[in-house]
């Protein structure tokens, strides 16, 4: 039985590993912890793996007690830079533990990330729309911003150039945010969850790849699959896609 710690047990994706973590049954949920509940190897209980979920201020300084208190850990929490992600490799082999960030779990959008890269430099236009729940604190989404670092390095390696894009008078931003030459359109609507789409477009020809995570229950076969496999990761790992055979 793996044994699981949850941090940010408290909130929407909290609970839902929760609940996913004591239905499977090579798992034990050993250890809840939430706002306020020092993270340290007394208050993680014998666990082997936490998964953390929490909010983007304070998702960092979490995973780096993680690690020092001996546990390989399972991130879902948005907002982590490339600076972060040294950081945190950096304490990773210094405390000889394992760390997955993702900015998502559900395998559709894992895959439109993956198809979206594959497709960037064939395409002269790409934008980005991400859709989700108003009760979303962070803009925009981490997955939009995963596809659009994927998209940005894509096409400069094929030497792709910058979308057209006449634009000269845009007073009130209504193009979106420019992530590296990418736009990328962030909706909160009531009844959505989280959704994404990449709209690709040639002369006479337009992509859209879209995923759509319907409810939380979505994401817990991409954390489950993490938490079985950490262990076997050395370091830092970014993305769900290099556990899974793709
Ligand atoms: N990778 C993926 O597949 C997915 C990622 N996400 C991301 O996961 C994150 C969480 O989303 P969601 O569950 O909707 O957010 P919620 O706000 O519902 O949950 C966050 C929880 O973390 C708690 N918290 C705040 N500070 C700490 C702390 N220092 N230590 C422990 N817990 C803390 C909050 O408590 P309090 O409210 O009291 O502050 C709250 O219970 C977001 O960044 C979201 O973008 C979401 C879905 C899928
Ligand atoms: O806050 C959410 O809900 C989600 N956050 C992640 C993100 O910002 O990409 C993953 C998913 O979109 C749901």
């Amino acid at each position: 039985m793996k044994k699981v710690a949850v941090v940010g047990a408290a909130g929407r994706m909290g609970r839902t590993v929760c609940e996913a973590v004591n239905s499977a049954d090579d798992m034990e949920l050993v250890a809840q912890l939430d706002a306020g509940d020092p993270i340290t190897a007394h208050n993680l209980n014998g666990a082997e793996v936490a998964v953390e979920f929490t909010v983007p201020t304070v998702s960092e300084d979490n995973v780096h007690a993680l690690l020092k208190a001996g546990v390989n850990v399972v991130v879902g929490t948005t907002g982590w830079t490339a600076e972060k992600h040294a950081r945190a490799q950096k304490t990773a082999k210094e405390t000889g533990k394992n760390v997955l960030i993702a900015s998502n779990f559900g395998l559709s959008a894992v895959f439109t990330m993956l198809f979206a890269e594959k497709a960037a430099p064939y395409f002269e236009s790409v934008e980005i729309i991400e859709l989700h729940h108003p009760d979303k604190v962070d803009a925009p989404s981490g997955t939009a911003a995963t596809t659009a670092v994927a998209v940005v390095e894509a096409r400069k390696n094929a030497g792709v150039p910058a979308s057209p894009d006449a634009t000269e008078l845009d007073p009130k931003g209504a193009r979106g945010a420019n992530l590296d030459g990418v736009h990328v359109h962030a909706v909160r609507l009531r009844g959505l969850n989280a959704h994404e789409e990449v709209l690709l477009g040639n002369p006479g020809e337009q992509l859209v790849i879209r995923q759509d995570s319907f409810n939380r229950e979505s994401f817990m076969p991409g954390v489950l699959l993490a938490v079985r496999q950490i262990e076997d990761y050395p370091g830092l790992t970014i993305g769900l896609d290099k556990m899974m055979d793709i």
